[in-house]
């Protein structure tokens, strides 16, 4: 029987832990018995939390890009541009039909909303395959301080994979999300290749820049003291692009490279938000920046969003394409096997651009 206000005593920390984390209850378990402090593991450190009146008031915004007449050279070069001076920007008009993105946040509450019992067949330890995972916060066994929220991640390895061991309340809405987004990332990866000296997305580029997909459902609900806690720390994706649809509540802030300020990604309907992750930065040797964000936790609303991650290949070997380096420009970056990169990005909290280091010459 689903545990109630009155049957719940967190005597000690650990008692927290155990109903969050191992018994797969996650942080909206938490909220949803009506907690009204935040418990002690989930308290950042000062420096850490995201307090608006400490966010710089500033009138800086990431580019918002139509993308209705995608040929135009202004289209490419705009993007170009917000790549290499945000690493962050909004897309309109970009040809995903918004009922497949309806779908798929209403197949994100339906997933959340499931009773604890049948989340629990996705965890890390009952997950019938490795590609499927539930959890919460980032790497709990690594963070001093856990993170207020929730995530299903979801690895494609091919159609039938997911048919047989993807959640049923939310599998067909995330591969069609999934399979309708592939020519408006093809689109933007060509672009970015072009601007790059690289002339087409041959079978090699491919594997680098898209060669894996993983989509994460994210869940952040209602936090008790939003103030001293975040619902994902300061960090940089490991992707090569992030495609982001978030809902209509906000939160997310990201590090202006400019001015050092945190810049909050109002919700614009229709759109989505698309970022740089480390794989592109040191694919293009450092020209496009993969660039910190954050997301506040809230006190008043559940948030939910759907990130793609489009990564290489997990065999792949990622470091500056040598159309990047002819023209003598030094590398800054080593080869890495791409599954070690985020096989060590895991592995750790969350700690702003360090997993770069890894790869750092
Ligand atoms: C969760 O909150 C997040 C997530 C993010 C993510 C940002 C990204 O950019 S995700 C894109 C990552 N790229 C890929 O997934 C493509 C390439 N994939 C691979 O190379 C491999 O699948 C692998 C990820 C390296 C896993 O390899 P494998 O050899 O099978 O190793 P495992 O034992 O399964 O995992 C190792 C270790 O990694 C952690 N981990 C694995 N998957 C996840 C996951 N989906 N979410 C969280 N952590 C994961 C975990 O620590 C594993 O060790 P365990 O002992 O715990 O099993 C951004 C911000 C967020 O807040
Ligand atoms: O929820 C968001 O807005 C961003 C989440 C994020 O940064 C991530 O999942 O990598
Ligand atoms: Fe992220």
């Amino acid at each position: 029987m689903a545990p109630t206000l009155s049957t719940l005593q967190f005597a000690d920390p650990a008692e927290v832990t155990e109903f969050v984390v191992n018994k797969g209850n996650g942080v909206k378990g938490l909220s949803e018995t009506g907690i009204k402090a935040l418990p002690d593991q989930y308290i950042q450190p000062f420096e850490e939390r995201l307090i608006n009146k400490y966010v710089n008031e500033t009138d800086e915004a990431i580019p918002v890009i139509d993308m209705s007449n995608p040929d135009e050279d202004k289209v490419a070069e705009a993007i170009c541009d917000a790549a290499e001076r945000w690493g962050f920007f909004q897309v309109i008009n970009h040809g995903v039909p918004l009922d497949v993105l309806d779908n798929v946040k209403a197949a994100t509450h339906r997933f959340f909303n499931l009773p604890v019992e049948e989340k629990s067949r996705f965890t890390r330890e009952n997950s019938l395959s490795t590609n499927v995972r539930f959890g919460t916060s980032f790497s709990p066994r690594a963070e001093k301080a856990l993170e207020w929220k929730d995530y299903l991640s979801l690895f494609f390895v091919s159609e039938t994979e997911a048919e047989q061991y993807w959640p049923d309340a939310c599998k067909n809405e995330a591969l069609e999300y999934m399979n309708k987004s592939e020519t408006m990332v093809r689109k933007l990866l060509e672009y970015l290749g072009k601007n790059l000296n690289v002339k087409e997305l041959d079978k090699t580029k491919e594997s680098l820049f898209m060669g894996s997909i993983r989509i994460n459902l994210n869940y952040y609900p209602i936090c008790p003291n939003p103030d001293l806690t975040v619902g994902v720390g300061r960090h940089s994706d490991v992707s090569s692009l992030t495609i982001l649809l978030q809902d209509q509540i906000g939160g997310l802030h990201v590090r202006s490279l400019s001015s050092g300020n945190w810049v909050h990604v109002p919700p614009v309907p229709g759109s989505f938000v698309i970022n740089i992750g480390d794989a592109m930065q040191i694919l293009s040797n450092g020209r496009y920046k993969s660039v910190e964000h954050r997301v506040l936790a809230n006190g008043s609303n559940n948030r939910i969003s759907v990130p793609i991650f489009v990564n290489p290949k997990p065999e792949s070997v990622i470091g500056p394409l040598p159309e990047v380096v002819a023209n003598g420009e030094e590398p800054v970056y080593r080869d890495v096997v791409y599954s070690d990169y985020v096989r060590y990005f895991f592995k750790k909290a969350h700690d702003g651009k360090k997993t770069i280091d890894f790869a750092k010459i």
